[in-house]
C-alpha cells in the first residue's frame, strides 16, 4: 500500500546539488511542476515514473512510503505503482470505449454497477468533445484519448500515483478535473503551463536549468486569486468557443475589469 511517495534532491544540468530538502506527497496531494520550456519539467516527473535510484540525467532519488522501493516497483510493469499520461497518449485496439473500460474494469476485478459509464462521464467532464460509448477508442480526437486515459486511471486503474504531463491543452481540464480527482486519494502530478491548475494544487515545483529552485504550499490568498482567475478563464473559454464557432468577436466580450 503507497501511502507517500518522496522526491529527493540530485543535480542541476551544471551538476550542482539541488537547493531544496526533499518533496514528500501523501495520498490525496496534488502537486504541479511549473517553469521555463527546458527547465526540467519532464525529467522531474520522469524521475518518479522510473523511481529513480540515483541512476537517471538528475541524479535523484524517489522514495516510497520512506524507503527505497523494491525492485519489482520498479521493474514489474503489472506493479507499477505510477500510470502516466502525456501529450502523445494513444490506445492501439480496435475496441469501442465502453468494451475497452469494460475489458480493463473486468481485469481489475471491479463489479461495482455503473462504473464503465460513470467512467465515460468523467471523461466528458475533462473534454470539450463528447465521447460515446460505441466510438472505437482509434478514433477518438487526441483530447479525447486523454481525457478517457485520465478517467479510466482515476476510476479504474489501480496505480496510486497519476502524473499528467502538459495535458491541460487537451480541452476543458480546469477546476472541476483539480476538484474531482482530489477526492479519488491518488497522488495527482500535473506538468502544467496553465497557471489556474498551478493555483489549484496543493503544492507547486518551479523548475528552473534542471533544478528545483522552489516548493510553494497553497495558500489560502492564492486559492482566493484562482476564483478570479477561474472567472477569467471562463470567459476566454466562451471566447475561443465563439471564435471555433465562427462567430465575429466583439470588443465588449474581450473587455475585462482587472480592477
Ligand atoms: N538535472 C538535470 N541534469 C541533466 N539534464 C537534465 C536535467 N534536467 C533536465 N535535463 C535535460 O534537459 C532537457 C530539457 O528538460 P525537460 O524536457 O525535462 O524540460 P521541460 O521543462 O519539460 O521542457 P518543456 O516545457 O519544453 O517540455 C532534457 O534533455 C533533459 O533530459
Amino acid at each position: 500500500m503507497i501511502q507517500e511517495i518522496t522526491v529527493l534532491p540530485g543535480r542541476d544540468k551544471t551538476g550542482e546539488l539541488e537547493n531544496f530538502s526533499g518533496i514528500t506527497l501523501r495520498a490525496g496531494e496534488t502537486l504541479s511542476i511549473v517553469g521555463p520550456t527546458g527547465s526540467g519539467k519532464t525529467a522531474f516527473i520522469t524521475d518518479i515514473e522510473l523511481l529513480a535510484q540515483g541512476d537517471t540525467s538528475t541524479r535523484r532519488h524517489v522514495l516510497i512510503n520512506g524507503g527505497e522501493p523494491p525492485e519489482e516497483l520498479r521493474y514489474n510493469p503489472a506493479m507499477k505503482p505510477i500510470a502516466m499520461i502525456t501529450q502523445n497518449t494513444k490506445c492501439f485496439t480496435d475496441l469501442t470505449a465502453e468494451e475497452f473500460l469494460e475489458i480493463h474494469a473486468r481485469a481489475r476485478k471491479i463489479n461495482e454497477r455503473g462504473i464503465i459509464d460513470k467512467t465515460i462521464e468523467l471523461a466528458n467532464k475533462f473534454t470539450g468533445e463528447r465521447i460515446r460509448k460505441e466510438t472505437k477508442v482509434t478514433i477518438l480526437s487526441g483530447g479525447q484519448t486523454r481525457s478517457l486515459m485520465i478517467a479510466d486511471a482515476l476510476l479504474i486503474g489501480a496505480a496510486p500515483i497519476i502524473l499528467l504531463d502538459e495535458i491541460e491543452n487537451a480541452g476543458i481540464f480546469k477546476q472541476e478535473v483539480v476538484r474531482l480527482i482530489q477526492n479519488t486519494g491518488k497522488i495527482v502530478i500535473f506538468v502544467t503551463h496553465d497557471p489556474v491548475i498551478a493555483l489549484l494544487t496543493q503544492k507547486r515545483v518551479i523548475m528552473s536549468n534542471g533544478a528545483v529552485r522552489k516548493v510553494i504550499d497553497q495558500n489560502e490568498s492564492e486559492v482566493g486569486a484562482a476564483q478570479n482567475l477561474i472567472e477569467l478563464d471562463k470567459r476566454v473559454g466562451i471566447i475561443r468557443e465563439k471564435i471555433r464557432a465562427g462567430d465575429i468577436i466583439t470588443k465588449e466580450l474581450i473587455s475585462v475589469n482587472f480592477g
